[in-house]
């Protein structure tokens, strides 16, 4: 079995963690290094797996090391695995989840040859649903990808595309659920204004997200044509949907997906520190 060692135990580290082990994965096959004491205690007690507050403790004899800490923190925990044991030839390759950081960072300073996977995942993967998409650094081979395939497979659906894309896919996936939450809080407002209770409009507007997906995702007609069987004319859609337009919502996706992938840019630059917060 595959061992994993995740470093940072945060939001997106835990979502990995606990979808991996929905998936079955066994808590033997699991590490996390976390260096906050309180979130340490509280992964151990929930997930039953070994925590630990070193990196190089955490590293040692995993097959896949995640990093799962914030932009301005891959540097330390860089330092920390390049004096470690860390050793490409035993099979061991790293996985940055880290938002705009390259590949190269990590290559520039582990020990030559070593293999960096950049990942950009997104919080679904607690659900199993995740989208998780590989960008390969310079030394990875064809068995490496697929090995991060299989695993990360287990908690979303996987694609690869060239480093080159991943601040865009940061934009699209990786921020994405937070634009289709922000969605559901205005309708949900929305409706409440409206005079429905909030219990009955956020089940309304959960049960109408989830079934457009899956809508989305089955019935193979895109986005353009669904909505247009929605909207019949003269009606009830149209004369929402001229408001929505109104208001601009085309564009600002455009821009903020844009600032999204600048960010995403920005905090890989040299030198940038990252947010406070991730
Ligand atoms: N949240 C999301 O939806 C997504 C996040 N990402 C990326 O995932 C990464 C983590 O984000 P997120 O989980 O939200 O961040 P969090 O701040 O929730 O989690 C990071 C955790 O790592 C801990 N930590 C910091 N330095 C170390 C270290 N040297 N060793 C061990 N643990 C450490 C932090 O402790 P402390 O708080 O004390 O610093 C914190 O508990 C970011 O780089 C982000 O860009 C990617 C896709 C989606
Ligand atoms: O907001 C962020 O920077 C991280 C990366 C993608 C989602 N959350």
């Amino acid at each position: 079995m595959t061992r994993i060692a995740v470093i940072g135990g945060g939001r997106i580290g835990e979502a990995l963690l606990s979808g991996l082990l929905q998936s079955g994965f066994a808590t033997k096959d699991l590490v996390v290094a976390e260096k906050a004491p309180a979130r340490a205690e509280q992964l151990g007690r929930e997930y039953a797996i070994r925590v630990t507050d070193s990196t190089a403790d955490a590293a040692e004899g995993a097959d896949v090391l995640v990093v799962a800490v914030k932009p301005g923190d891959v540097d330390a925990v860089i330092a920390d695995l390049a004096s470690a044991d860390l050793d490409s030839e035993n099979e061991q390759l790293l996985v940055s989840l880290a938002a705009g950081i390259p590949t190269a960072r990590y290559e520039n300073k582990l020990s030559a040859g070593f293999p960096v996977v950049r990942v950009m995942p997104n919080t679904p993967m607690l659900v199993g649903q995740g989208a998780i998409v590989l960008a390969a650094g310079r030394h990875v081979k064809s068995d490496h990808l697929e090995l991060v395939r299989e695993v990360l497979g287990s908690v979303g659906a996987v694609s690869v595309v060239p480093e080159s894309q991943i601040d865009a896919v940061t934009a699209v996936s990786g921020s994405g659920p937070a634009y289709f939450f922000l969605v559901a809080e205005a309708m949900i407002d929305a409706g409440v204004a409206l005079g429905l209770t909030r219990a009955v409009a956020t089940e309304l507007v959960v049960q109408t997200m989830t079934g457009s997906a899956a809508m989305l995702q089955q019935s193979g007609e895109s986005a353009t044509d669904l909505r247009a069987a929605v909207t019949s004319p003269g009606g009830t859609t149209a004369a929402a949907i001229r408001e929505l337009e109104r208001g601009g919502v085309r564009t600002a996706f455009y821009e903020a997906l844009e600032a999204a992938r600048q960010r995403s840019a920005q905090l890989g630059a040299a030198g940038e520190q990252g947010p406070t917060v991730a």
